[in-house]
């Protein structure tokens, strides 16, 4: 999909007409390389040859509004009701990210009230719109320390009007939905509908999720910590499996279509062999397969490690009947439910190596939710009071049915309908994978026979 500069460009409700609180901070600040001024974009693309592709003056080029306070903003603070809700899977920084909005709207725009939806986007129906709670800056001072969301969260459905209908009710004007693609989703048919009805509410998506598959966003908050936490987690088993007569180490990572835990988590330990991500099929048998090439590593080496995304090798589990199939279908929030593709490689490779004569030592560990319900490292800490600061700004001047992101390393405004258009997925023709390849001397590809001309070999 091509974009263009009108495709990136987000809804404003209307004209900014009140002095913002911040005006006096900003008043020298011009563009420099470690600002981006009020006015002025920041390109899509930042390689020469694309940027020529287009044959469009810079003004033309595809373009993001940078993020940031505004001298003059849409709302009257003093009038504003500000409300929260954090939905999805678990993801380290939640609560950073309500501690850094509650302090700027607190301490910078004095608004009137901040509210708290509780568990995800059911808090915003019906029954639950009343059991809000009110949140300041002494209520949130210390919750980054800890992991989780103190306003808890969850996964299942809503109607859109019935959450406008909550938001109405409870005077909301400026809503923050932290959430990841599917939080993000039901934010653009939150402020869809919103603007069906006419009404004056500002929706601002704080995009979250370990799995780092969001579009547009150089790397989701949350997702540093928890790929540090999972390097643990090969480390200890990279040890297991060296200490032991033809050790098998195998670490199942979160991650359902895009391997970036795997990769960055492998990368980071650097004692992994294989990497298996969903992004990159693999066949188990034949020559240049993925058991000859395991059981290739033990004879070398003496033992292998394994890293595996839990949504790497699906079409593997998809025969009916198959072993660790668990049934599929989808969850409460319309996700894939995987096959656990871990205990499948366990039995295969155990299998294998026990016909080929080494008898292996397996070390399998799944550390599931230990990498996300942690609380955010430093980096993640910084990240996601930044990501605050620009979410407030961007509801204060009036900016809805927006994201708000780090792009290029620059906090932007991106439309929320993009947030959702596509998946970020780890590219097999990009540098990481090129780097998890030099890294793990594994082939571009484990194929069969019927393919191998095809196949590339490994590196070592
Ligand atoms: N297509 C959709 N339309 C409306 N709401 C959705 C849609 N997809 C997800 N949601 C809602 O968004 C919330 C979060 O979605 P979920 O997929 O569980 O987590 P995440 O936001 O982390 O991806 C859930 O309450 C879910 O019902
Ligand atoms: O929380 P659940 O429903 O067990 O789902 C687990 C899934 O959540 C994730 O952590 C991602 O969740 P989000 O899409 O909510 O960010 C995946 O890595 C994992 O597969
Ligand atoms: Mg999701």
């Amino acid at each position: 999909m091509t974009l263009h500069l009108d495709d990136l460009r987000v809804r404003h409700l209307g004209e900014c007409r009140y002095d913002s609180p911040l005006a006096e901070m900003l008043s020298t600040k011009q563009t420099s390389p470690h600002y981006v001024a009020e006015g002025d974009r920041v390109l899509l693309e930042d390689t020469v040859s694309m940027l020529a592709g287009h044959r469009l003056p810079p003004a033309r080029v595809p373009s993001f509004e940078g993020a940031g306070p505004r001298r003059k903003i849409y709302f009257d603070p003093a009038q504003v009701t500000a409300g929260i809700v954090t939905c999805g899977g678990l993801c380290p920084g939640l609560n950073n990210v309500i501690r850094g909005l509650v302090q700027e709207l607190a301490v910078h725009y004095q608004v009137k009230r901040i509210l708290g939806f509780r568990n995800g986007l059911q808090g915003l129906t019906a029954d639950h719109r009343h059991d809000t709670v009110e949140l300041t800056p002494a209520h949130v001072r210390d919750i980054h320390k800890d992991g989780g969301t103190i306003l808890g969260s969850s996964r299942g459905g809503q109607d859109a009007d019935e959450m406008v209908d909550s938001l109405v009710l409870r005077g909301v004007d400026v809503m923050f939905v932290i959430g990841g693609d599917g939080g993000m989703r039901a934010a653009t048919y939150l402020s869809d509908a919103i603007r069906a009805r006419g009404l004056d509410i500002a929706v601002i998506g704080v995009p979250k999720t370990i799995d780092n598959d969001l579009p547009f966003t150089d790397q989701s908050f949350g997702f540093q910590s928890a790929f540090a936490r999972a390097t643990d987690f090969i480390s200890s088993v990279s040890v297991e499996a060296a200490s032991s007569p033809n050790g098998v180490g195998i670490v199942k990572l979160m991650g359902r279509h895009s391997g970036f835990i795997a990769s960055y988590a492998a990368l980071a330990a650097n004692g992994a062999d294989i990497v298996l991500i969903p992004e990159i099929p693999f066949a188990l048998e034949g020559p240049d397969g993925l058991l000859a090439h395991i059981e290739q590593r033990v004879r070398a080496k003496g033992y292998v490690v394994i890293v595996l995304a839990e949504g790497a090798g699906q079409d593997l589990l998809d025969q009916p009947g198959a072993a660790h199939r668990n049934g599929r279908g989808t969850d409460a929030s319309g996700n894939l439910k995987l096959g656990n593709i871990g205990e499948l490689l366990k039995d295969r490779v155990a299998a294998h190596l026990t016909a080929a004569g080494l008898p292996p030592t397996m070390r399998y560990i799944d550390p599931s939710y230990a990498i996300r319900s942690i609380a955010a490292n430093p980096y993640d800490s910084v990240y996601c009071l930044r990501l605050a600061h620009a979410a407030v700004h961007a509801a204060m001047a009036g900016r809805t049915a927006a994201a708000v992101a780090r792009w290029r390393r620059r906090f932007v405004h991106v439309p929320l309908s993009l947030m959702t258009s596509r998946r970020n997925q780890v590219d097999p023709d990009g540098d990481l994978w090129m780097s998890v390849l030099e890294t793990t001397c594994q082939p571009a590809e484990f194929g069969t026979a019927a393919d191998r001309e095809k196949v590339p070999m490994g590196f070592c």
